[in-house]
Parts: structure tokens; C-alpha cells; sequence
């Protein structure tokens, strides 16, 4: 009958599977969830999880939540600058992408990313209790971030938002794409509307070949599918955007070509919050702390320097 089989090995052709557990469940790379640092969702998916802790113990911490098709570990920079403030950063590949379960760039409905979100940030939460926390988002990830918080308004004591997708920019979501999208996702929710153009994330060519070449970034075409989930997720932020009173640092580039700058533009004028601040970026593209040096340089320090001030004060170790 064979070469003998370790247990559970599967026989050419048999259908049973692996036993479906966290010991031998593995990661689209391969690697064993029981060896990556790791949660399991409301849905039993697997997310792969970063940490970043600070030297001293913290003082707030920082939930990042990436965007589409890319994954937690592009936030290593910022990350890292945060560290540097006495933050303790946590984020995790949203399902669908990076070392996370779940088909590439699909997902069931765009409230799975906020209630994904939530549970990481309250696990993190009983672990480090009273501490501020703070939370960023960049493109499909702002939009998570601004959801978060509006279902947790007094959770939060800030909200930093790089090039958010509030708006779907025009050119990829003209109403006839829209109304196609919709009809497309009856018939065809698989049918593919193209990848992302590299070119188009940002002007430095290094950024732009680190995105191309990243093995955990996902390449190919956005589905019919998700795309709806992004025009669902733009809607919910249009009509969460009155009840957002929390601090905003919110950043955009001039020449966004995929997430309409109007769309900041229109929170700026939205959110009740008593501290707004939109930095607009000349030019720049849309992944701004992935730009040309002078503009990434500059968005680092604008979020140290607004950061720095508020844990300051928050723990009242201020001036005399
Ligand atoms: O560093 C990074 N940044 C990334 C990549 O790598 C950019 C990407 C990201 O999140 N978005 C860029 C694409 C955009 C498309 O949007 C749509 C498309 C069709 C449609 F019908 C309706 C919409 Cl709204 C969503 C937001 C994350």
C-alpha cells in the first residue's frame, strides 16, 4: 500500500485535509500560525499581528491600520519613530492580505476590517490599561480607522489619517464604473478591474520598485467584489464623518491619484472636532510617508511633533 505516511498526510487524491487547527494551520507563505505572532478573528481566520514596543515602559499606544492590497509590515518606519515617542505600536495584515488567512484582497463585508480592528486594539488595551491610544490609517486603511472610531467615539485620543479614502477618486470610480461595478458584482464579483498602478503611489522610484518587488503585497487585479466593499466603506465615512470629534492629524498630497484629496478637504469641513489639522503635500503622490525624501521626512516629523505635545500634556509632564 505505499511508503508508509506520517499521520495525516494526505494519500494522492484523497480529499480529507489537514486537521484544521492552530498547530498545523498555515500561512499563505507557508509558515505555522503557532511560530508568527497571531490572532484569530470573530471568524476563526487567522491575522498575523506586529509589535513594537518601546524601550521604557509606554506611555500611549498606537493601533496602525494598513490599506489595500499592502500589509503591516510597510509601517516599520513609522513604527519605529513612535517607538522612539514611548509608544507601543500594534497592527495586524487585515484579512485577505499579507501573512492573514483569507482569499487575497477579498472580503466579505468592509465591517470585518473595523471588527477585526476593535479586537485587536481591546486585547491590546487590557493588556496596557489607561494608556492613550491613538490610531492611524492610510488609504483604505483611513477609512477602517475612521469606522473604528466612530463606533468607539470616546476610545481614542487621536486619529492620524495619511492620503484616507474618503471619496473614491473620480477617475477609478466614474458613476459609469460605479454603476457597472454594481451590475458586474451581480453577475461576475471575481471579474477583475486591474491592479493598482505602481507608478501612480508614489514619485521615488525606490518606494515605487520596494512595492512592485514586496513578495507580501498583493499585485494582481482588484475584484469586482472589493471594489464594492470600497465604494460601501466611502459611503459609511461620509455619514460617520459629523460624529468624529476626536483630535485629526490629516495628511494629503496635491497630485493623489487614488484617493481624492477632495475627500480630506471635505472632512476638514465635516468633523465637529475642535483640533483639525490638514497638511497638504505640493505634487506629492499618494503614499506620503513612502514620497520623495523631503515630503516622507516631512510627514514623519509633522506626526512626532503633533504627537509629542499631546502625551506630553496628557501626562501632565509639561513645562513648569
Ligand atoms: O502603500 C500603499 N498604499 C496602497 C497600496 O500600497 C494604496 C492602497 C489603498 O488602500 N487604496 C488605493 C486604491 C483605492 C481604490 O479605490 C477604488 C477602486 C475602485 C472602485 F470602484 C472604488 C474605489 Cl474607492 C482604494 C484605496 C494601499
Amino acid at each position: 500500500a505505499g511508503p508508509a505516511r506520517e499521520p495525516g498526510q494526505n494519500r494522492p487524491g484523497s480529499t480529507s485535509r489537514m486537521p484544521e487547527d492552530s498547530r498545523a494551520r498555515l500561512s499563505p507563505q507557508g509558515i505555522a500560525y503557532k511560530d508568527l505572532p497571531h490572532i484569530a478573528n470573530a471568524d476563526g481566520q487567522h491575522l498575523f499581528c506586529r509589535y513594537w514596543k518601546p524601550q521604557a515602559s509606554p506611555r500611549a499606544l498606537a493601533f496602525v491600520a494598513h490599506g489595500a492590497g499592502e500589509h503591516c509590515g510597510r509601517y516599520d518606519e513609522l513604527a519605529q519613530m513612535l517607538t522612539g515617542l514611548n509608544f507601543f505600536v500594534f497592527a495586524h495584515d487585515h484579512v485577505g492580505h499579507g501573512q492573514s488567512e483569507g482569499d487575497r484582497m477579498v472580503v466579505s463585508d468592509f465591517q470585518v476590517f473595523i471588527r477585526d480592528s476593535l479586537q485587536h486594539i481591546d486585547l491590546v488595551k487590557k493588556e496596557h490599561p489607561g494608556l492613550p491610544i491613538y490610531i492611524f490609517g492610510h488609504s483604505m486603511g483611513g477609512a477602517i480607522s475612521i469606522l473604528t472610531v466612530s463606533e468607539r467615539p470616546s476610545d481614542f485620543a487621536g486619529l492620524v489619517l495619511i492620503s484616507p479614502l474618503i471619496l473614491p477618486n473620480p477617475q477609478s470610480a466614474t458613476s459609469f464604473k460605479v454603476f457597472a461595478a454594481k451590475v458586474l458584482n451581480h453577475l461576475l464579483p471575481s471579474f477583475s478591474l486591474g491592479s493598482i498602478d505602481p507608478n501612480i503611489i508614489s514619485r521615488n522610484k525606490e518606494e515605487v520598485e520596494a512595492y512592485v518587488t514586496d513578495p507580501l503585497v498583493y499585485h494582481g487585479g482588484m475584484k469586482v467584489s472589493f471594489a464594492m466593499q470600497l465604494l460601501n466603506a466611502s459611503a459609511r465615512v461620509g455619514k460617520a464623518l459629523p460624529d468624529i470629534s476626536l483630535p485629526v492629524l490629516l495628511m494629503h498630497g496635491t497630485d493623489d491619484q487614488l484617493c481624492d484629496i477632495k475627500g480630506s478637504y471635505h472632512l476638514m469641513e465635516t468633523v465637529p472636532s475642535q483640533e483639525k489639522i490638514l497638511k497638504v503635500y505640493d505634487k506629492a503622490y499618494h503614499v506620503l510617508h513612502k514620497e520623495l525624501p523631503e515630503v516622507s521626512s516631512a510627514v514623519f516629523r509633522e506626526i512626532e511633533t503633533w504627537l509629542a505635545e499631546k502625551i506630553v500634556t496628557a501626562t501632565g509632564a509639561g513645562g513648569i
